[in-house]
């Protein structure tokens, strides 16, 4: 039988977790022959709660899943963990914007990765879902250097899913017709969503979805508009932020990274920029990717026209003004 792999869930207590749980033991990230040993961390004044998420894996009956390990000892928690989902933060409450978690949300994700460079195994996949999720995706690898930084992603595969949603809703068309959707920067209201290269099934071919739309100013204005503040929607209307479907795009991104992606299909993730497509290098910037063996590769050779390169800078810069932030927070403590 297939040795079990160690996965670990922090912010385990929350929302987010409550889907993701279900989800990742079910097999549909790892696959249905892959068994597994979840680590569920959380703080202390969650382990009640915890407790109950435990009992109730438990009673989920899951065959894959070998054990559950509930801690709130980071050392326990990433001790050789394969894979990381690093979901525990503050979410945002109404009216704020997500850099606005920055200065408490950094200091956990200092932890975190020092932790992981301790005692994660050297190839662990991170998946950063926790806002402002590039940032902290940043952090936590500068403080696991024995860890390549590779290895580390941020979540914008819930944007890319929201945008894949709208252009298959305005074209009339399922969603599985829709393919290569991009977000490009911050997981935040400067990301851009681009469907210049999407492309759409119909008749039996893929076709270019901006000549079958033909709406230059559908996908200049609104789509950009709806995308970005998805989020805001969420929490404006649920009073709490996004979670199902925060929790399926983290299996979506885990799967694609593990299993890889089909050839000529693209997927958006928040990984370390090389400054392709003329972005700031040394932020976590999300670009369309494509991926083989567990190893991601920037899409290259996009034409971005002049609209485009002006969101790219808006959300470039963003990211830039975040990562100082950031350091300057790390700095003063
Ligand atoms: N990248 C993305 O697309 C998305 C990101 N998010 C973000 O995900 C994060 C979690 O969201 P929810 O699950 O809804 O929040 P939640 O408040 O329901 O759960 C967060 C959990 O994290 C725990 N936690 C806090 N500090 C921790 C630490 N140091 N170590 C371990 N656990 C810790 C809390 O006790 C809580 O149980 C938020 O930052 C939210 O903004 C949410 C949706 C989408
Ligand atoms: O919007 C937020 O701050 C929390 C949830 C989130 O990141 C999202 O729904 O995109």
């Amino acid at each position: 039988m297939t040795e079990a792999i160690r996965v670990v869930v922090t912010g385990a207590a929350g929302q987010i977790a409550y889907s993701l749980l279900y989800m990742i033991a079910r097999g549909e990230v790892f696959g249905k022959d892959q068994p597994l040993i979840l680590h569920l961390l959380d703080i202390p004044p969650m382990a009640g709660v915890l407790e109950g998420v435990v009992m109730e894996l438990a009673d989920c009956a899951l065959p894959l899943l070998q054990e559950v390990i509930p801690t709130t000892d980071p050392k326990v928690a990433f001790k050789d963990v394969s894979a990381a989902f690093l979901v525990g933060a503050m979410p945002r409450k109404e009216g704020m914007e997500r850099k606005d978690l920055l200065s408490a949300n950094v200091k956990i994700f200092k932890v975190q990765g020092q932790a992981l460079n301790e005692f994660a195994k050297k190839d662990v996949k991170v998946l950063v879902v926790g806002n402002p999720a590039n940032t902290n995706a940043l952090v936590c690898a500068n403080y696991a250097p024995s860890i390549p930084k590779e290895n580390f992603s941020a979540m914008t595969r819930l944007d890319q899913n929201r945008a894949t949603s709208q252009i298959a809703a305005k074209l009339g068309v399922p969603i599985a017709a829709v393919s290569n959707i991009i977000i490009w920067g911050n997981h935040s209201s400067t990301q851009y969503p681009d469907a210049g290269q999407g492309k759409v099934f119909i008749n039996d071919v893929w076709k270019s979805v901006t000549e079958v739309l033909n709406d230059t100013s559908f996908l200049q204005g609104p789509f950009i508009d709806i995308v970005q503040k998805r989020g805001a929607a969420v929490i404006a209307s649920r009073k709490m932020s996004s979670a199902m479907s925060a929790a399926k795009s983290a299996c979506d991104h885990m799967h694609d990274w593990w299993n890889g992606t089909a050839p000529g299909k693209f997927v958006s993730m928040g990984v370390f920029s090389d400054g392709s497509y003329g972005t700031p290098k040394d932020v976590v910037f999300s670009f369309p990717v494509e991926i083989k063996n567990k190893q991601w590769k920037i899409v290259q050779g996009l034409t971005i026209d002049g609209f485009s390169k002006s969101k790219l800078d808006i959300t470039g810069n963003e990211l830039r003004e975040e990562r100082d932030e950031a350091l300057s927070v790390l700095e003063s403590n």
